[in-house]
């Protein structure tokens, strides 16, 4: 049942489990949880339940949800690897969470870095292998948009009938064949990938998106969708939990099964129950947000804030990581692009009338069609000469990404009113550097303060110089020789390292995907045991993308709710 705040009703209920937050983790462990019929669940979202609006819904129109009513709307603070630029730090509030308002691309991560969280939380449960039932219960490879023949596009031999759609591009792009015929006229550089989500990502390969029919696909779409009438999940909605709170202690340990939640800053609060667990699936943000709030966290640091300590666990709010966002655009010889869409209202009205009525057409698309995945040349002697290990997770992960856009694409520049374009943009997958979310003050209606310290080391920068290097070599095959006309702005005027490095910093942004700030790790390292357990407390565990030890070396959708299919047969396990 829905409720779109605390009735009577819901607090007079008692719940086995009670879920913060209703994005990847959330929703689909609440879905998970549900399944069985005797355990009764509670979710609750700060966010409303407009999750079927048109501008979620159209895939084309995923950039208008960042700072709209869809949107926690956070600023970061400057960001010193980014010429002391703020940052605009997106996350969704609504039903569906962040999965809600992304840009949908869809990736499980790689062999490598799975095996790198199980060893680092001392659990095979964590490794490649042991998790390929989690992903069999949610990959649904369907038919794109355009039902177009996909052979050659992915390998259907690893997609299943799981609950959440996915579909590669389902609307045909001028710049297609010339992507793939680059993989064939430099294979060494750029070698074709079937299919990304094998456990290796390396080389290009097609896109595969949660997009369905040309409808987004959100948690609420499709783990909430199939939870929807059960009688043992209630969700609510336009409600905040505050705080965890403790019911008493356990072997010296506070059972946090109650919490507080408000509507707003000044209206009343109300306390809630769990009968077994409170599980926080309120994002990389929210998550150590609450959890500070509660009195869990750096203790003396708590103090300092004004905020009682009740769990010394210093690496509450630490490890933010992320992946850093460049767009880098050529002029191009064609009229055919998708910035006419963004100029012409006559045409933007035609794609949505064809998008309402066929469900096909540019609209049905996400960002890019093809997605590359690249490690450095020589990547010991690279790391080496900077003084550094080498920060993939291993062979089958990536330094960098590369996403093809056939459009002008920046997060720093106003498109051009003129001129058509080709775009890469160049993502630093496996950044070494880390950073923070603190308290701004007591009031759990105050946005934390948020430092993902992007581009903050040199080895960070330098594998996005490769990552731009990488993109030129590109469009330099010859698929491309009757086609790109020229790079454009700052790109165009970068060509030196130390020119590259100010272009770097003065363009670069973030591609969304904040992890690892409440990670799983063995003894005092981990704020959580591998069971996703908050050290120190009982009844309490999290499960979003914070839990991650190390960002994946691909989107983070996929692997957040892989880890939530996990963390919910963990939670049935002990019912
Ligand atoms: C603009 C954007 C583009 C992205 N693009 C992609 C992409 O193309 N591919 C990809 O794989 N990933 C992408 N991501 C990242 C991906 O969506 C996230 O990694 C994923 O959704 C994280 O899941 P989560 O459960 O940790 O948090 P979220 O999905 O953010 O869910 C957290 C939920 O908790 C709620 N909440 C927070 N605080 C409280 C509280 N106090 N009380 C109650 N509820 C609360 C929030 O409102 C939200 O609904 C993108 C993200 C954004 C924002």
């Amino acid at each position: 049942h829905l409720f779109q705040g605390p009735t009577k009703e819901v607090l007079e209920r008692t719940y086995d489990v009670i879920i913060v937050g209703a994005g990847a983790g959330g929703g689909a462990a609440a879905s998970r949880l549900s399944e069985n019929p005797h355990v009764r669940v509670l979710l609750i979202e700060a966010g409303g339940s407009d999750f079927m609006n048109l501008n979620i819904s159209v895939p084309g129109r995923a950039s208008t949800l960042v700072r709209s009513q869809f949107d926690w709307n956070f600023t970061t603070v400057p960001q010193v690897g980014l010429d002391n630029r703020p940052i605009v730090y997106p996350r969704g509030f609504v039903l569906g969470g962040s999965t809600a308002i992304n840009q949908m691309a869809f990736c499980r991560g790689t062999k490598d870095d799975y095996d790198r969280w199980a060893k680092v939380a001392g659990d095979e449960g964590w490794s490649w292998k042991k998790l390929v039932p989690f992903v069999r219960q949610l990959d649904r490879m369907t038919l794109p948009a355009d039902r177009h023949n996909t052979t050659g596009e992915f390998d259907p031999s690893i997609h299943y009938n799981g609950t959440v759609p996915i579909s590669v591009a389902g609307f045909p792009l001028t710049t297609d064949p010339r992507v793939i015929n680059t993989t064939t006229q430099l294979p060494d550089q750029f070698p074709f990938n079937l299919d990304y989500n094998s456990g290796n990502t390396i080389g290009i390969g097609w896109t595969q998106t949660t997009i369905y029919n040309s409808h987004r696909v959100s948690s609420a779409t499709s783990y909430l969708a199939e939870a929807w009438n059960r009688t043992n999940l209630d969700i609510v909605v336009n409600t905040r939990v505050t705080k965890v709170l403790p019911l008493g202690y356990e072997s010296g340990k506070p059972i946090m099964r109650g919490i507080e939640i408000a509507q707003s800053a000044s209206g009343p609060t109300h306390t809630l129950q769990a009968r077994k667990e409170v599980v926080l699936s309120a994002g990389s943000i929210k998550t150590p947000h609450i959890l500070m709030l509660s009195g869990i966290g750096d203790a003396a640091y708590l103090t300092s804030k004004g905020v009682k300590p009740l769990v010394d666990l210093p690496s509450v709010g630490k490890n933010l990581h992320d992946h850093a966002f460049l767009g880098n655009s050529w002029l191009v010889n064609s009229n055919d692009t998708l910035d006419n869409l963004r100029r012409n209202a006559t045409l933007a009205a035609e794609a949505l009338a064809q998008w309402k009525v066929n469900g096909t057409g540019p609209l049905g698309l996400a960002g890019g069609s093809q997605l590359g995945w690249l490690r450095v040349p020589n990547a010991s002697e690279f790391f080496a000469a900077l003084g550094a290990e080498d920060p993939s997770a291993g062979p089958t992960s990536a330094h960098f990404e590369m996403i093809t856009t056939d459009g002008f694409v920046s997060k720093r520049v106003s498109p051009p009113t003129q001129g058509h374009f080709f775009s890469f943009i160049t993502a630093v997958i496996s950044p070494t550097a880390r950073g923070n979310v603190t308290l701004n003050s007591t009031d759990p209606f105050d946005a934390p303060i948020i430092n993902p310290n992007l581009l903050g080391t040199e080895v960070d920068v330098a594998v996005m110089r490769e990552a731009v290097k990488a993109a030129r070599a590109f469009v330099a095959a010859p698929a491309w020789s009757d086609y790109i006309l020229s790079e454009f702005g700052a790109f165009g005027e970068a060509h030196t390292d130390e020119e590259l490095d100010a272009y770097i910093r003065n363009n670069t942004d973030t591609i969304d995907h904040p992890v690892g700030t409440v990670a799983m790790g063995k003894g005092a390292e981990g704020a959580l045991d591998s069971e996703l357990r908050v050290r120190g407390t009982i009844g309490l565990r999290v499960v979003d993308a914070s839990a991650f030890p190390f960002i994946p070396s691909g989107h983070t959708q996929g692997p957040t709710y892989i880890l939530a299919e996990r963390a919910a047969a963990l939670i049935l396990g002990e019912m």
